[in-house]
């Protein structure tokens, strides 16, 4: 069973419901016929749940910080699912997150709360881009780490079902900060680490 999703609520269903029924007018539907009466509804829930991370703040789950002392060593947490919406078309674009970062004087936080922070910056209209470095950006703010990188690999639908049709085609982005800015060495490790090579 998957958690209910914070940050439910706040979305105004009707105008989704009437704009969806103009969508499916607009294309020669009828949207009264008996297997759309219950889509505008259904589509206002979908985009509601989708965009949930709009109305959360992903910092929270980084406020509990714990401390381990002088613990100075990598982190990773890897394969990070997410599924989030391409802003420019509305559609999924859905991959794996990776996220690794140095802690400051053993500053550590949940291993779950970074990949809840992916999730809630998936669950908007996005970029992935500016997924990838909102996640690197908020872990630097609330952790002061020694370095961080977030990697993130997927598959965009708006290439895949329309557009230039090119199914299975990854888009990689990477975001460093820190560490792994400066350091080559240290983010060739990280990326071995998160290609599975272990050191
Ligand atoms: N940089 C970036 N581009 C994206 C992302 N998601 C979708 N796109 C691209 O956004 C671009 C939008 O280009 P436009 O020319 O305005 O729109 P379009 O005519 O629908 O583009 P085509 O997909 O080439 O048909 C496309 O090249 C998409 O592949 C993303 O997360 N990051
Ligand atoms: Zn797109």
């Amino acid at each position: 069973m998957q958690e209910p999703l914070e940050g439910r609520g706040g979305v105004d269903k009707e105008k989704i419901e009437r704009a969806v029924r103009m969508i499916l007018e607009a294309i020669g539907e009828d949207p009264d016929r008996e297997g759309l009466r219950e889509t505008p509804r259904r589509i206002a829930d979908f985009y509601e749940e989708v965009t949930v991370g709009l109305r959360v703040d992903p910092g929270r789950h980084l406020a509990t910080v714990f401390h381990e002392d002088h613990h100075e060593e990598m982190v990773i947490v890897k394969d990070i699912p997410f599924q989030s919406l391409c802003e420019h078309h509305l559609v999924p674009f859905v991959g794996k997150a990776h996220v690794v970062y140095i802690p400051r004087d053993g500053r550590l936080v949940g291993l779950s709360k970074l990949a809840r922070v992916v999730e809630e910056f998936s669950r908007r209209p996005q970029l992935q881009e500016r997924l990838t470095s909102q996640v690197a950006d908020l872990i630097v703010e609330r952790l002061n780490p020694l370095g961080v990188m977030v990697v993130i690999e997927a598959e965009h639908m708006c290439m895949t079902m329309r557009g230039v049709r090119k199914p299975g085609s990854i888009t990689v982005t990477s975001a460093v900060r820190g560490a792994f800015a400066h350091e080559p060495a240290t983010r060739a490790e990280a990326m071995a680490l998160i290609k599975g090579v272990s050191r």
